[in-house]
Parts: C-alpha cells; structure tokens; sequence
C-alpha cells in the first residue's frame, strides 16, 4: 500500500479540544465527499471546504510508503519524541490511512490524532479522533473523542448528535463569506447549549498553516 499526501508539514493545531499543541500535519489527497474542484463544488455533498486537497504537490507532497512516511514525520517533528503528535487530515485520511501507517507511525513514538467526516469507519489504534459531520453525509462513526460541529448547515440537527459517544461537543463558525453571521450563530448555539464549546480556527487568527 502506498498513500498519495498532499502535503506534511509542522505547525499547532488550530482547532478542537487540542487546539494550540504542537503537531506535524499529514494531509491526505483527496476526498469522498467532494472532488475538490471549485467547478464541482455545488453539486457537492460538503459545500464549504476551506481546504486545497487535490494531488500531491504541497509541502513535502507526494506518493510515500508506510515506512518512509512515517520516517518523514519524524523528521519535521524533531529528534525529541516527547508528546510527538501528527494529525492526519486531509482530504478524507479515512480512505487511506490503514493498520500498517498507524503502526509505523506508532513506532517513530508518535500519538495519532485523526480529522475526518465520519462516514468511513475508524481502523483500531487511533489516539483521539475528531469527528465532523457534514449534512447530506451518512455518520457511521459515531464514538470518538470530539464532534466537531462546522456551523450553521442546514440538514444538521445537533440535539440528535448529542447523545452519540463523544467526550466533547464542538461548534465551529464556518468560514465563509458570511462570515460574521457564522460567528454570531455559533456564539448564539452555545449561548442556547451549554454541553457544546466553541472552536475557533486559530491557526487562521495566528497566520500559520
Ligand atoms: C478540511 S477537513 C479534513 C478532514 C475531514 N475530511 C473532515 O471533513 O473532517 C478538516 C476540518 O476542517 C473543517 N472545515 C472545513 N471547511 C471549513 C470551513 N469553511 N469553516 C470551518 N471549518 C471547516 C472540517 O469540518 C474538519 O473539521
Ligand atoms: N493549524 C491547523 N490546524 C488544523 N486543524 C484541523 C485542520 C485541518 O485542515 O484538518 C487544520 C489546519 O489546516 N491547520
Ligand atoms: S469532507 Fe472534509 S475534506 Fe472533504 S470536502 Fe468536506 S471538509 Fe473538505
Ligand atoms: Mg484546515
């Protein structure tokens, strides 16, 4: 199996219960849910992606194997393995990441934090995984550690999410033209429901990748 990344590179992540710790991003191309070309992107499932996942031309971009990708990671994290993370992410990580990249991941002594949509089954061996739900999709993977709510989307009610297996619930403003009144609903949601936090993309507010 070789796995076709888009990018990998060492930034914090931005987002979730995790936001701010120090991570090496491993982005996956492409995704179930979108092609990933703007000409597509009303006619798709998930409208709103703030993300380029198409080819493998980023940031250390390109076709690896599991043993070489994990070496890779490694590599931009540092010699120092203490509280090493990567987060895979994509794209869909879902569609590619596998038993054999978890283990080799494992083995370079690094916690593997997951971004997906939720609608492929998480293999075993995942350290925390943030699940967000996308209307239009079928969730099937219900349990995990964040629900990471992009919000508003029609076609999404919250309250029926709510008592799904997660140890945090997360609403997080769209960024999108409309911006600002992304910003107010989600300050409202979690005004009107306490079990839900707010996560802000602060990598976006930090200027970092
Ligand atoms: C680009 S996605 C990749 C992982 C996976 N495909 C997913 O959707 O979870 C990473 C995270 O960004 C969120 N996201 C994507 N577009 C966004 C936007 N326009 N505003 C806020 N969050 C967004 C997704 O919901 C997801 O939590
Ligand atoms: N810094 C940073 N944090 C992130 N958290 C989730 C991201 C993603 O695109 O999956 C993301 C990202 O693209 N950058
Ligand atoms: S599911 Fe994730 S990667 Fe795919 S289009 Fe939506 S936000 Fe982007
Ligand atoms: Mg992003």
């Amino acid at each position: 199996m070789s796995y076709a990344v888009k990018e990998l590179f060492l930034t914090l992540q931005g987002e979730g219960m995790q936001t701010g710790r120090r991570a090496v991003f491993l982005r996956f191309a492409g995704c179930n849910l979108w092609t990933g070309r703007e000409e597509d992107r009303s006619g798709a499932v998930c409208r709103f992606c703030d993300t380029d996942f198409v080819g493998m031309d980023g940031e250390n971009g390109g076709r690896y194997d599991a043993p070489t990708l994990a070496a890779k990671v490694g590599e931009l994290w540092g010699y120092d393995r203490e509280a090493a993370y990567v987060v895979c992410t994509g794209g869909e990580p879902l569609l590619q990441l596998d038993p054999l990249l978890i283990d080799a991941l494992h083995g370079e002594g690094f916690e593997i934090a997951v971004e997906t949509n939720g609608t492929i089954a998480a293999p075993y061996g995942i350290d925390w995984l943030c699940v967000s739900p996308k209307a239009g999709s079928e969730v099937v993977q219900r349990t995990g550690d964040e629900l990471k709510l992009v919000w508003p989307q029609t076609g999404i009610d919250p309250q029926e999410l709510a008592d799904w297996d997660f140890r945090h619930f997360l609403i997080q403003p769209m960024d999108c033209e409309d911006g600002k009144e992304a910003r107010e609903a989600s300050l409202a949601f979690v005004d009107n429901h306490p079990r839900w936090r707010l996560s802000l993309q602060t990598h976006k507010l930090l200027g970092i990748p």
